[in-house]
Parts: C-alpha cells; structure tokens; sequence
C-alpha cells in the first residue's frame, strides 16, 4: 500500500470479502468493493490513511449501491470518486463516493472522525423537487392532491415520517409513515434524514429514501414540510421550487381547521398559535420563491399549475442514450478533462460530470451522456 495508486482502477470479479478497487486521494487510500459488514448487500468502503500508516473504519451515510460483479473507480477533482458498476441496470450502474465534499466535510467535523458519503448518481437533470410549506388547515394537502390526481405519472409525493397518531383516513406508507418517537430518533442520527422538526408537538421528517423513491420513478418530487423543514432544505445541497401557501386571512384557516374536524381543541388552539409565527417566518426574504394565496381553491391551483409549468425542464436528449447504459466486464476507460470514455468490444460512451449537482444526502444529477458509438469499428 506505500506505492502511488494510479488515478483509476478498473476492478475484476468480486471475490467474497475482498477489496476490489484501490484509489488514492490525496494521503488517503480508498479500498472499495467487497461486502459491508459481510453482509454481502452492499459494496464496502475502507480507507487507509498514508500518514499514520493506518486503515480507518469510516462512518457511511447514504444509500449504499448493492454488490455487483466489477466496478471501475475513477477520481474526480471534487472531492468524489465516481463509481461505475459494470453489468448494471442503467439506473443502478452510477454511483458516487463523496470523500471530500462539502457534506463529507461537514460530518467529518461533527463526528470528529473519517466519514465518506454514497449519492447515486442520474443522468440529466430531473425538474427541481417541490417544497410546499404554509401553516396547518390552509390547504396543502388538498392542492398535492389535486396536482397528483391530474398528473400521477409526472408527480410524486414525499412521504414523510411523523411520529404523531395516524388520523382515521389517513393510510400508513401514503400520507405518512408513522413511527415510534425512538426509531425515528435513531434514524435521524444515523442519517437517514434529509430535514426533520418538531411541529406542533409531533416530531415530522423527509427522510433519504422518501424523496430517492420518487426520483427513482422519475417523477418530480413533492414534499409537504413546516417552515422549519423548508429553512434547512433551503440550506441543504438539494436544489427545490419553494412555495409558501397563505389563507385569505386569520379567520378563514380557522374556519377550515375546524371544519376538517381532525384535531382536538387544545390541537386546533396550538396550530392557530403556531399559524402566526410560520406566515411571519415564511415572509422571510429569500426563503421562499412563490407566495399563492389560497382563496379560492381553483383558482389558486390553477395558478399553482401555472408557477410549477414554467421552470419545468423534462427529456433531456440523454434520457434516451440512459436507456442503453450498460456496462460490460470487459471495457477500458479514459478521462480527460470532466470527460471520461468507456469504452467496449460494441461501442463507447461518453460521460461528461462538468456540471454535477446535489449530491449526498441525495442524488448526484447533471451527469450527461456525450456521445455513444454503437458499431464496432
Ligand atoms: N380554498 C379553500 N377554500 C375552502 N376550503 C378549503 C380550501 N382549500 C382547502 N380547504 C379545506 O380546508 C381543510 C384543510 O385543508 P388541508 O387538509 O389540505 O390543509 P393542510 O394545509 O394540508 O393542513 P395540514 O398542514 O394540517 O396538513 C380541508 O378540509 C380542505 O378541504
Ligand atoms: N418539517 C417537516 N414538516 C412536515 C413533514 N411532514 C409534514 N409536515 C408538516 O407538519 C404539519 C402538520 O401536518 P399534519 O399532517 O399533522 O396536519 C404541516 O405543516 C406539514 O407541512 C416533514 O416531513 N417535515
């Protein structure tokens, strides 16, 4: 392990427990393959430190990718190392390790140890999540509603966590998963937890997996959070359309908090309450891109439609090529610059990660598809 590593490594077969892939950065070495905890579920990570001579055990956060047969590493100068499983399904064969991100950085500091990030990475670049904030009874849901029933096969709805009592229509894995204050306390500190807050007494959170399923769908994510919620996903890598939905005024989000007939007295006392502190918070410069006010119903969704309708940006000409992207045992690879050839006895591909964005706790995207050449010269 004392000798340079070279930038890229193409791993072989994986054999039970070893380590595939060795890649260094800097004073450290990246051992990647094998299994995590011998579990054989998912691709393990060590990392040996050249200073003190030393092989760390780092804390992973993220989804991590399942084992495949091979993968190829190759470093980029972002502080990620970009993984290519080879004989993947296109939506599984682009991963990133982040070593040295921004994120990475972050943890590194908190838990005053060696920490590393997965991110899956997509190509393209799905339409910006939607973050709908606005206080309690002013009609959230029923907007998400109405846009899902219209569109179910563009949007999808993050299905948050909530430790509070599920309310008699309401569906576990639909409108929330319910959990014990203790799990999910646990999850929040292994994280598993894109934002969390404590709303109206209840702990309520996004976790990872909520908003990946959606984008593993590819459909644009909606996600229905408190202004606290909206406040740190505003500051977090994930880059989202924030719209803050106001009532015509004080009185009617009373009327309709009591007319939805969901919550007890000292529940509807403490909403009202809170209703005061989020509309002033939402006023906040900065936090929010669209303010709609919810008078009529129809009206304010068809203006909803309208806001959500202009920074929309589907079907990248890659999405196509995606479709085809598989990568053989047999291949070699090439970087140059932020573009890297891999290339096979049928073709080549052409990835280009100049414009990457988002990243652990979620997805990579920006990731595109250059060229592919399909004939065999
Ligand atoms: N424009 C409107 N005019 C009258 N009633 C409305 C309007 N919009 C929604 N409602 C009604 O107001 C009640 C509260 O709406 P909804 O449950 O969608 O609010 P919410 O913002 O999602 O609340 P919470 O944050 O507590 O989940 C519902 O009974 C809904 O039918
Ligand atoms: N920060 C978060 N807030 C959330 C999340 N899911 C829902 N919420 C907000 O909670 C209140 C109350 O919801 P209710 O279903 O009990 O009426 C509402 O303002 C939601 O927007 C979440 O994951 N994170």
């Amino acid at each position: 392990m004392g000798e340079e590593s070279p930038e890229y490594f193409v791993g072989h077969h994986l054999e039970s427990n070893a380590y595939q892939t060795v890649t260094a950065i800097d004073d450290k070495i990246y051992a990647i393959g094998g299994s995590e905890d011998n579990s054989n579920l998912s691709i393990g990570v060590k990392v040996f430190d050249k200073l003190t001579g030393t092989w760390l055990d780092p804390t992973v956060f993220g989804t991590k990718p399942t084992l495949s047969n091979g993968h190829a590493v190759v470093a980029l100068n972002n502080g990620r190392l970009l993984i290519l499983k080879t004989e993947s399904s296109p939506d599984d064969c682009i991963w990133f390790l982040e070593v040295d991100t921004p994120f990475v950085k972050e943890k590194k500091k908190l838990l005053g140890a060696d920490a590393v990030a997965w991110s899956k990475g997509v190509i393209g670049d799905l339409p910006k999540p939607i973050v709908i904030s606005g206080p309690s009874g002013v009609g959230k849901g029923t907007l998400i509603s109405m846009l899902m029933m219209e569109f179910p096969s563009t949007f999808g709805f993050s299905v948050s966590h909530t430790t509070r009592a599920p309310r008699e229509k309401e569906i576990i894995g639909v409108h929330y998963h319910f959990a014990e204050r203790s799990k999910m306390e646990k999850d929040i500190l292994d994280g598993k937890f894109l934002e969390y807050a404590l709303v109206h007494g209840n702990l309520y959170g996004t976790s990872i997996e909520a908003v990946e399923v959606v984008s593993d769908d590819r459909k644009r994510c909606i996600l229905d959070i408190d202004v606290q919620g909206a406040t740190f996903v505003r500051s977090s890598a994930l880059e989202a359309v924030f719209i803050f939905i106001c009532p015509p005024s004080d009185e009617e989000l009373e009327k309709r908090l009591r007319a939805r007939g969901t919550e007890s007295e000292d529940q509807v006392q403490k909403r009202l309450r809170n209703a005061k502190i989020e509309l002033e918070r939402g006023k906040s410069p900065g936090l929010f891109d669209h303010i709609l006010v919810n008078d009529g119903l129809e009206a304010c969704y068809q203006n909803l439609k309208k806001l959500l309708a202009l920074d929309e940006n589907n079907n990248s000409p890659c999405q196509q090529l995606m479709e085809n992207f598989k990568i053989p045992i047999s291949h070699s690879l090439s970087k140059v610059d932020d573009k890297i050839s891999i290339t096979f006895p049928s073709g080549m591909f052409m990835l280009d990660v100049s414009s990457l964005k988002g990243g652990a706790p979620g997805r990579t995207r920006g990731l595109t598809i250059d060229s592919q050449v399909t004939a065999a010269a």
